[in-house]
């Protein structure tokens, strides 16, 4: 389905369920008139917007199940009234106060949709691994889809996206995520030797997000990013970037199909993009068709080398189309640049609020570093495996605040989870690592941020638990901030050197502390878990100390 007919597919959805909205805002203005209160008339103009806008995030109607308020035989047990605006307020609130009140699986109405709430390790296997043919993503309501990604991984379902997983997948093995750590380093050298190097004040979350874009731009497109290119789509990035920062702060979500002075804005980024990006494109396939190659491959090169192996007999097997590979180079920036940037921040929020974690990450680099064979030169991709705790930091970071605090799929068909939770075809199941992953059925001390806990010898190999910690669901099936199942994140292996390293850089060369007299920031959820804003000081940390 291209993205054209995929928005035309929203467009026309939305155009079908407006009669319920129409009812949904009806019921709200007849409920404040019988009250007779403007609370009750604000309530109900909230309750419309709070409608449209988890309409909007979910894009559909559900045509099997969606009947508002009508629930299927056997729908879970959970709160009776429209949850919507409690969603959109206060999710993490929201999700913590649906376990407590009603258990691991919730029925709720969401914005008129039927949507369930899972939270046990086994209901998330069954949903991510066990089950996982008979879910989808199109259709889930609360997870956006947008026309800067288009329908790369993250969105399509079927062969489509078994197809594009197949061609992607030999670009983020192990080898290949090494070839990355280079543009890795270079960036994370230059946040600590020139943007962090003299003390101050720092916006943590923005330098995070400057610097793993041009990660992630440098992976994908290595040398052809430099120059007025670079900043062309530097800047065009920034800006759909930024777009979608403001919509998720708002909580509001219009759809990009309407004119309003943002959405030109954005649609204009992804213009320029597009341009930049199909040029590229064609210039890598004219210098493939002509035998020149670059000597370091980087994603995009891997991305077109590769033929899908079960078409044909193997002589007539073809790559990606240029659409399809825009939408999943699209993708990858989309997918791996706010995650990657959330989780660092989230990172150093941690550590600067312990400094002395800091110090023995410090401590764990720099006795490495005498051990290399070339002493005095810097971290390079094999240092990765040998930075235990601060590995263990990161796993740390991403138990106690997963970014992708839920996911989301769509019942392709009439599904039994368990034999008390039957899911019905179009129903959203809303999978929840933020529960699971800080429940202390399954994790001891699970508020406390404890890097140690994942240096314990693993119950499962001869390693220690962080040896395990991404293997399937984790630990007691209680640990996926990457997902699970054939939908996987593609970029764990990716993300989890960038962490690392970068991680080890900063605390190497740099300390962290919170402000005088600030507290600990806030986790802001919405599509992701992102801080409102992390404010730190930072400086250069002594060479002396250690
Ligand atoms: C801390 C960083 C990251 C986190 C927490 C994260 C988390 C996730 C999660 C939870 C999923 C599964 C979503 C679902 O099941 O619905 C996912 C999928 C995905 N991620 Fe990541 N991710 C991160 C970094 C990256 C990076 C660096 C890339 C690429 C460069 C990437 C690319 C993708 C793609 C393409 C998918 C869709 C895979 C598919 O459906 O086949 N992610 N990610």
């Amino acid at each position: 389905m291209s993205t054209a007919t995929r928005g035309g597919a929203r467009v026309a959805r939305a155009g079908r369920c407006s009669g319920r909205r129409a009812r949904a805002s009806g019921r709200a203005r007849r409920s404040g008139a019988t009250k007779a209160g403007e609370d009750d008339a604000l309530r109900g103009t909230l309750d419309a917007v709070a409608v449209a806008t988890l309409r909007a995030l979910g894009g559909v109607a559900r045509d099997v199940a969606g009947n508002a308020n009508v629930k299927p035989a056997r729908f879970p047990r959970g709160p009776r009234e429209d949850v919507a605006l409690e969603l959109v307020y206060d999710p993490l609130k929201f999700l913590e106060r649906a376990r407590e009140a009603h258990g691991d699986a919730v029925g709720l109405t969401l914005a008129g949709e039927n949507v369930v709430l899972v939270s046990s390790p086994a209901l998330a296997r069954a949903v991510l691994v066990d089950q996982s043919e008979c879910f989808q993503k199109d259709g889930t309501a609360f997870f956006p889809g947008s026309s800067l990604a288009g329908n790369g991984l993250l969105v399509s379902d079927g062969e489509t996206w078994a197809r594009q997983r197949r061609l992607s997948n030999p670009a983020f093995r192990k080898a290949a995520v090494e070839t990355y750590a280079r543009c890795m380093i270079e960036v994370g050298e230059r946040l600590v030797n020139k943007t962090w190097s003299r003390r101050g004040r720092r916006d943590v979350y923005a330098d995070f997000n400057d610097a793993t874009l041009e990660i992630v731009a440098s992976a994908l497109f290595g040398a052809d990013v430099v120059g007025a290119r670079a900043s062309k789509i530097n800047g065009a990035i920034k800006d759909s970037f930024e777009f979608f920062g403001r919509r998720a702060a708002t909580g509001m979500i219009i759809p990009e199909w309407a004119p309003t002075f943002d959405n030109v804005r954005y649609n204009d980024a992804v213009k320029r993009l597009d341009e930049e990006v199909y040029s590229i494109i064609a210039k890598r396939r004219r210098a493939m068709a002509s035998g020149e190659q670059n000597n370091e491959l980087d994603l995009l090169d891997r991305l077109l080398l590769e033929k899908d192996e079960n078409e044909g007999d193997g002589n007539d097997a073809t790559g990606m189309s240029d659409k399809a590979l825009r939408d999943e180079l699209m993708t990858l920036m989309v997918a791996g640049q706010e995650t990657s940037a959330i989780l660092l921040s989230w990172a150093c929020a941690l550590i600067a609020e312990r400094p002395y974690v800091g110090d023995k990450i410090a401590t764990e680099v720099r006795q490495h570093l005498k051990t290399k064979e070339n002493a005095g030169s810097s971290l390079d991709a094999s240092d990765f495996s040998k930075l235990p705790y601060t590995e263990a930091c990161i796993l740390e970071t991403l138990r106690i605040r997963p970014p992708a605090y839920m996911v989301g799929r769509c019942a392709a068909r009439d599904v039994e989870l368990r034999s008390d939770v039957f899911i019905t075809k179009g129903t959203t199941v809303l999978i929840a690592p933020y529960l699971i992953q800080r429940d202390s059925q399954y994790w001891n001390d699970p508020k406390a941020f404890k890097p140690e806990r994942w240096l314990v010898k693993s119950p499962y190999s001869e390693g220690t638990l962080a040896r395990d910690a991404l293997k399937n669901l984790g630990p007691n099936d209680a640990y996926f901030p990457f997902g699970g199942g054939p939908r996987v994140c593609i970029g764990t292996g990716f993300a989890m050197m960038e962490s690392v390293l970068l991680l080890a850089l900063i605390c190497n060369a740099c300390e962290l502390r919170l402000p005088p007299g600030s507290s600990a920031p806030k986790p802001k959820a919405l599509i992701t878990l992102r801080p409102d804003e992390i404010k730190l000081d930072v400086g250069p940390r002594p060479r002396s100390v250690f």
